[in-house]
């Protein structure tokens, strides 16, 4: 259980989260949407404990990971050495972590010489070399490769199952594949909180380019080269993509044209 009540934060004299209220009692992924600088890492900040609140209270169940943004990092240590000191700080085995956030090959690296996306996987580690309670995630999939960010949310997925995850993401594709709620931030307050799938639900864009004249079978209107068709459910595709070939109608490409998530910031 976590929950937020009232709670305003900022830096020195300035207010950045206006009476920021929520309450998580289910497991699960809660994606953290807003624009820049509107006040997600404060919120994780605030609920983490680094970062004071002005006034309000905070009521969290069990311990909490935390992957920060800025998160410093030893700099004069390689890897192993920075995962044997968390490891004895906060507990864990390093050798649980190695393999799984593949870093067997950067292990004698220092850590001021490692990439960004290095960088990011010794903090995810890091995160993951504990079990927790809540997690809290700070863009945990952005600077690695396609491949370990899907490996990520894997895990973040199976995770999720018994455990409270807040993640931030710029990635909408992301937030839409892995998230069960959203919480979108506005300027330091809170406009949306919601299951995900009902914001999935209210409409899908895609667009078909095609050999032939596609107004005369379909309802939609070109977009430059795109057929536009708004849906209620992804799963129509399947029956448009049917009907087109049955009449023999060669698809070029199919794409979603908008994010139903992108709305929610604007
Ligand atoms: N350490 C700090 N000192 C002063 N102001 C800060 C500090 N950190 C953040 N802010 C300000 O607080 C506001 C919210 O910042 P925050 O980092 O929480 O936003 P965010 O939603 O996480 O943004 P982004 O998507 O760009 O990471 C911004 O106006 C930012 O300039």
């Amino acid at each position: 259980m976590l929950g937020l009540y009232e709670v305003s934060a900022g830096y020195g004299k300035t207010e950045v989260l206006h009476d920021v209220s929520f309450e998580i009692k289910e497991n699960g992924i809660y994606i953290l949407l807003g624009r820049n600088g509107a006040g997600k890492t404060t919120t994780l900040r605030v609920i983490a404990g680094v970062l004071p609140p002005f006034k309000g209270k905070i009521k969290k169940e069990g311990n909490i990971g935390y992957l920060s943004h800025s998160f410093a990092l030893p700099q004069e240590m390689s890897v192993k050495e920075s995962l044997e000191f968390f490891s004895q700080i906060i507990g864990g085995d390093p050798n649980n972590v190695i393999g799984r956030f593949h870093l067997e090959d950067i292990l004698d690296k220092r850590i001021s010489s490692l990439s960004q996306g290095q960088k990011k996987k010794l903090s995810l580690a890091k995160v993951f070399l504990k079990d927790y309670n809540i997690y809290l995630l700070d863009e945990p999939t952005e600077n690695l490769d396609p491949i370990l960010a899907s490996e990520i949310r894997k895990l973040i997925v199976s995770l999720s199952k018994s455990k409270i995850i807040i993640y931030t993401s710029h990635n909408l594709y992301e937030a839409r594949e892995i998230g069960n709620y959203v919480i979108v931030i506005d300027k330091g307050s809170i406009s949306l909180f919601k299951p995900i799938n009902e914001i999935k639900l209210r409409e899908y864009t895609i667009g078909i380019r095609a050999s032939e004249d596609l107004s005369k079978i379909l309802k939609g209107k070109y977009q430059g080269d795109y057929f536009v068709i708004n849906l209620n459910d992804p799963a129509e595709v399947n029956s448009i993509i049917q009907e087109l070939m049955r009449r023999n109608i060669n698809i070029f490409e199919i794409k979603e044209m908008r994010n139903p998530l992108e709305d929610l910031l604007r």
